[in-house]
């Protein structure tokens, strides 16, 4: 039984947050392949960059196989009706890192702060809108804050030019209510001059029931990815969101069958593992860390002979944020230490 409900945009981000779960090895191919399932499934918006936004390729976040401004033009290259976006962290890119994927065919700029720190985005939003982009503002790590205070920050983004924000659940954290206090506190802040997105996380599983109580509370933007293949256990897939706002009565646009078909015959065949809820991941949702950091925890791990789970237990209690990755490894050094003196 369903309902006439409201007009909702999925926006897919396989070929960014999915980036982290392929420790940023996409191949042309695989772009091209995924931007082609996509546009044809009536995805009106898909997100290509390194899983850290533009510039993300470096040391700390991990090299990129190929370089993204020729990864965002071969999406602008295949798709026919999709638009291309664009993840930007200001600091990890700058405003000539936009101009670039600008130039390349982007036209959405999502500019992503942590969640208390939107005042670092105005010079990129100004920049976004002087070259014509649609703008989307990305409160990272929404969790951390309360629905007032997140509601005041994005107040900055709007008034900076963004014409949407989004909740971000970063860490997967949020327990329903979570999201839906969230999202309602931005639409009564800024509804009436912006859209309301929400990007949801696998880790504790909720990904996709908080993306509902989010649209249920005026969200008007959902995030998700083919396959979940996102950071920590991934994001509310794509096949799923479709499916279950369709039984919902939403509009999307989206092809429930061509979406499912992406998933399963272009991702699937590619992924080195498929996003879970394992030990580690469920901590980031539970402890509340950041889901970009699951492989640099897998990795200090495996280097310094400590659970990733607990590496990432006593992250999520120091509260670092995104940019912090290096801190993984002085916490992985640290459990060593207490181990030694322990034995
Ligand atoms: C840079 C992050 O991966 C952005 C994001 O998708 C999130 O915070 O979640
Ligand atoms: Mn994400």
């Amino acid at each position: 039984m369903t309902e006439e409900n409201g007009r909702i945009r999925i926006t897919d981000s396989t070929l960014r947050d999915g980036s982290h779960a392929m420790a940023h090895r996409f191949t042309e191919e695989q772009v091209r392949g995924v931007v082609h399932a996509l546009d044809s499934a009536g995805v009106e918006v898909i997100e290509v960059a390194h899983g850290d936004g533009l510039g993300g390729s470096s040391f700390n976040y991990g090299f990129s196989l190929e370089d993204e401004i020729k990864l965002i033009a071969a999406a602008v290259d295949e798709a026919k009706t999709a638009r291309i976006a664009v993840l930007l962290l200001p600091g990890v890119g700058t405003v000539e890192d936009l101009r670039r994927a600008h130039d390349a065919g982007a036209s959405v700029a999502r500019i992503a702060t942590h969640c208390t720190e939107a005042d670092v985005s105005l010079q990129h939003f100004a920049a976004a809108r002087d070259l014509g982009m649609e703008t989307v503002g990305f409160l990272m790590l929404s969790h951390r804050i309360g629905p007032a205070e997140l509601a005041r920050q994005a107040r900055i983004m709007v008034d900076g030019g963004a014409q949407c924000v989004y909740v971000v659940d970063s860490a997967g954290a949020m327990v329903l209510a979570d999201a839906q206090a969230r999202v309602r506190a931005l639409v009564e802040e800024i509804g009436h001059e912006a859209q309301v997105g929400f990007h949801g996380h696998q880790n504790l599983s909720l990904g996709v029931a908080n993306s509902v109580l989010a649209a249920q509370n005026g969200a008007r933007q959902i995030d998700g990815a083919l396959c979940a293949l996102g950071a920590g256990a991934g994001n509310a897939p794509t096949e799923v969101v479709a499916a279950t706002f369709e039984r919902l009565g939403y509009t999307t646009g989206v092809d429930v069958q061509g979406v499912m078909a992406a998933a399963e015959d272009v991702v699937r065949p590619f992924l080195p593992r498929l996003p879970f809820a394992d030990r580690s991941a469920i901590t980031q949702g539970y402890a509340g860390v950041y889901s970009s950091f699951l492989l640099h925890a897998e990795r200090a791990a495996e280097r310094y002979g400590v659970p990733a789970h607990e590496i990432l237990q006593r992250v999520g209690e120091a509260g670092y944020v995104g940019g912090q990755e290096d801190m993984i490894i002085d916490v992985a050094l640290r459990l060593v230490e207490e181990r030694e003196r322990a034995s």
